[in-house]
């Protein structure tokens, strides 16, 4: 689906990503692992478009869009939920929901039917304001304005950081559903690694901005989350 070649993506003259090279495949969640500071954020927002400067190649379901600009991606069918969820405060439930619509090729301003079915609590209080919202509602609001741009690819940057321990569940349960009823193409920073072994069916492991590990996820040994993750 997504075809990632050596993609470089710099802050300055720094440079955050190194040389990645990454299949996505269609239907399937890829994980994507590494100690804080590594570019796992970085890679999510170079894929976005939202870097200060990158090169490489990246190719969506056969279409080269490594020209294409931040809003064009969205159009294309990926979407982005932000670490940090960045969900507009003063903006009612139903307004940071429909902003995510305007991504939508087809103008579909409004909310998508799968939001009811996820997210019940957003459907009962579209009218309190975002910020009032608790972190894990918060998360959910985040996924469902990155939803009503209908995407194809959805990225999710660390969606249980900061969240109740007893919400965590729900969300995974959400991000699984995602993948496996509704068939979204994610890939998921995740620093849990039962969860990301649950969840994914392929991961990429960073250390300073490069690929040091990646494959299927059973080939995610204790040794290489030792190697790469632990402190
Ligand atoms: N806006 C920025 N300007 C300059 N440098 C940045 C910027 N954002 C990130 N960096 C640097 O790029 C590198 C990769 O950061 P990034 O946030 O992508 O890592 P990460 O793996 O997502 O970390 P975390 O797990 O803490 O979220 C780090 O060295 C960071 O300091």
């Amino acid at each position: 689906m997504l075809k990632i070649q050596n993609l470089n993506s710099y802050y300055g003259r720094s440079k955050a990503l190194d040389d990645v090279t990454l299949n996505i495949e269609a239907g399937k969640i890829t994980g994507i692992a590494g100690r804080n500071g590594t570019g796992k954020t970085t890679f999510l927002k170079t894929i976005m478009g939202l870097t200060d400067r990158s090169d490489g190649q990246l190719t969506l379901n056969g279409t080269d869009i490594s020209a294409y600009l931040t809003h064009e991606r969205a159009r294309a069918g990926i979407a982005y939920v932000p670490q940090g969820r960045e969900i507009i405060p003063d903006f009612s439930v139903r307004e940071n929901i429909l902003m995510g619509a305007y991504a939508d090729p087809e103008k579909r301003i409004g909310i998508p039917e799968i939001v009811p079915e996820l997210f019940p609590y957003l459907i009962n209080n579209l009218d309190r304001a975002g910020g009032v919202l608790s972190g894990g509602q918060q998360q959910q609001l985040a996924i469902a304005r990155a939803l009503a741009a209908r995407p194809k690819l959805l990225l999710l940057d660390e969606p249980n950081e900061g969240i109740q321990p007893s919400i965590v569940a729900e969300i995974e349960q959400v991000i699984l559903r995602l993948n496996s009823e509704f068939g979204l193409t994610i890939i998921l920073v995740e620093q849990n690694i039962g969860f990301l072994r649950r969840a994914c069916a392929h991961f990429a492991m960073l250390e300073k901005g490069h690929v040091v590990e990646g494959g299927r996820i059973d080939g995610l040994t204790d040794d290489a989350v030792q190697s790469h993750m632990m402190i």
